[in-house]
Order: C-alpha cells, then sequence, then structure tokens
C-alpha cells in the first residue's frame, strides 16, 4: 500500500512582483522636473518579478533546500512561505503558522542574550513556566559562554557567528511544524553546524517540514533530502539533494 504522505507546504504559481518607489529610470534633476509636469507618479515606479510561477508541495518530515545563485529569488520565496510577503499571483498554503528564522531575525541588541533568550520565547508563544525551564538549556545548546559568560552580556557585544547562534537555539527550543532557515546555519562554526543538523533532524521527526536557504551547499547535503534549485525566480530543478547540487555545481564551475 502507498504511504500516506501529508502536505505541509504548498505553493501554487506564486509569483512575486517588488514595487520600488522612487527609482526612476532618469535620476537627473531635469528628469524629475519632467515627472512633475507630467504628474506621472508611475515614472518613478519600477518592478522587480523576482519569483515567476513557482509551484511545490513538501510534506511531513521532509527538510528541503533552497539553493541558487545571488538574487535567484530564495529568501523572496521563503518570506512569502512564511506569509511575511503577499503573492502578486498565485497562493501558498501551509499547515500552521511557519516560523520564519533569518540571520537578520529582531532581537534587542541592548539586551543581554539571556533577556533576548526569555523575550524571544514568550513572543514564539511559550508558556512563562516552560520559558523559565528552558532558558539555560537553549544558552547551553547555543554555545554562547564557552568562552565566558556571555549571556549576561548585552547582544550588541556578540559576533555575528554568536549572535546566530543565539537566534537558531531560541527557535530551535520550539516544537515547529514549518521551520524557514534562512541562512542561519551558515555563520556557526562546525561544531555548532553539527549540533544544529541534528536539531533539524529532530524537529524533522517529529513530523515538521523545515526549508532550509543556503549557499553552504554542505549544510544543504548533510541536512536536505530534497533541493529546490532556483535561478532568476524560477525553478531550475526539485529532487534528491545529490542529483540536484550535482547539477548546480556544474552550472556554477561551468559560468
Ligand atoms: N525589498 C526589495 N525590494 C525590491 N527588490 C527586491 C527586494 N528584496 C529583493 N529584491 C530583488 O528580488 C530579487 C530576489 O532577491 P532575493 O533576496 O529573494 O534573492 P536570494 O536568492 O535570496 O539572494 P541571495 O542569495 O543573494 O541572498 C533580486 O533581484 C533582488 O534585487
Amino acid at each position: 500500500m502507498a504511504e500516506t504522505r501529508i502536505p505541509t507546504v504548498v505553493v501554487d504559481d506564486v509569483h512575486i512582483v517588488y514595487r520600488v518607489h522612487g527609482a526612476a529610470k532618469d535620476s537627473s534633476p531635469l528628469g524629475a522636473l519632467r515627472r512633475i509636469a507630467s504628474r506621472g507618479p508611475s515614472a518613478t515606479v519600477r518592478e522587480v518579478h523576482a519569483v515567476k510561477g513557482v509551484s511545490f508541495t513538501a510534506h511531513e518530515g521532509e527538510a528541503v533546500g533552497l539553493i541558487g545563485t545571488n538574487g535567484s529569488g530564495k529568501s523572496t520565496l521563503l518570506r512569502a512561505i512564511a506569509g511575511l510577503l503577499p503573492a502578486t499571483k498565485g497562493a501558498v498554503y501551509t499547515k500552521g503558522q511557519p516560523s520564519l528564522l533569518g540571520v537578520n531575525a529582531a532581537m534587542m541588541a541592548d539586551l543581554s542574550g539571556e533577556r533576548n533568550v526569555v523575550l524571544g520565547c514568550l513572543a514564539m508563544g511559550m508558556p512563562k513556566g516552560e520559558v523559565r525551564a528552558k532558558t539555560q538549556e537553549i544558552i547551553d545548546f547555543s554555545g554562547i559562554n564557552e568562552r565566558g559568560d556571555f549571556s549576561s552580556l548585552p547582544m550588541r557585544t556578540y559576533s555575528s557567528g554568536m549572535g546566530a547562534r543565539l537566534r537558531f537555539s531560541i527557535a530551535a527550543a520550539k516544537k515547529h511544524e514549518v521551520l524557514l532557515i534562512d541562512e542561519a546555519l551558515a555563520t556557526g562554526d562546525a561544531k555548532f553546524r553539527k549540533r544544529s543538523e541534528d536539531r533539524v533532524r529532530e524537529l524533522r521527526a517529529g513530523a515538521g517540514t523545515v526549508f532550509l536557504v543556503s549557499h553552504s551547499l554542505s549544510s544543504v547535503r548533510d541536512t536536505c533530502d530534497r533541493t529546490i534549485w532556483l535561478e532568476s525566480g524560477v525553478i531550475r530543478m526539485d529532487g534528491p539533494t545529490d542529483e540536484v547540487l550535482a547539477a548546480y555545481e556544474e552550472f556554477s564551475t561551468a559560468k
């Protein structure tokens, strides 16, 4: 009997178009004067068609890598799956509320790492008692205290890698139906990467779906069994990670 796979994310012919205001082609004073005289606001609005008709379905327990050259639309697609960007055309359907974990996820730079852990957990909807019980565990997982008591120092004193480790550790402390990771694993060192990859595997085992955007092909290889390759906003390949990475590597070296 065929195994029933439960879909968690359905992306149906999604297009994302950014409208950039104040980006007139002719930025000279004369050009500005012409635009004022013609009263045409559209002259200063330019459109960037970042995602062009992308469709796929992801299932419970699946880890999907998203790769592609700079500007190919990976982060845009992830933000659309997270519900942070509306699709200009098409639709995204998700099971539960996806959580987006990116390198720029909001943290309060003037508060200590520990306070950020507490706030981050509360923001994810964790009950107060659980936050208290998990705070130390999260700090230990992040490893930021390996070289001294950094968790009591303001986050602005952390290196970018330390900040990324703490952000990942906070997000990974909760069970997610759909976890979207944008480059967050790449900044950690080898030891932390191993730990975070193990955590991603645990999340998948709990029937979660994980998306990983990364330029680190080894991270994708170690974490994902399926990979989607985006190029200029279009899916170029979607299949087993090994096959997609081999084709992508060939494409990158041929360029
Ligand atoms: N806020 C924005 N406003 C206008 N255009 C944008 C915006 N964000 C991204 N873009 C454009 O959309 C396209 C896709 O960008 P996106 O950041 O999704 O690519 P990416 O594959 O994640 O790139 P990278 O690997 O460099 O992170 C690019 O052409 C980019 O210039």
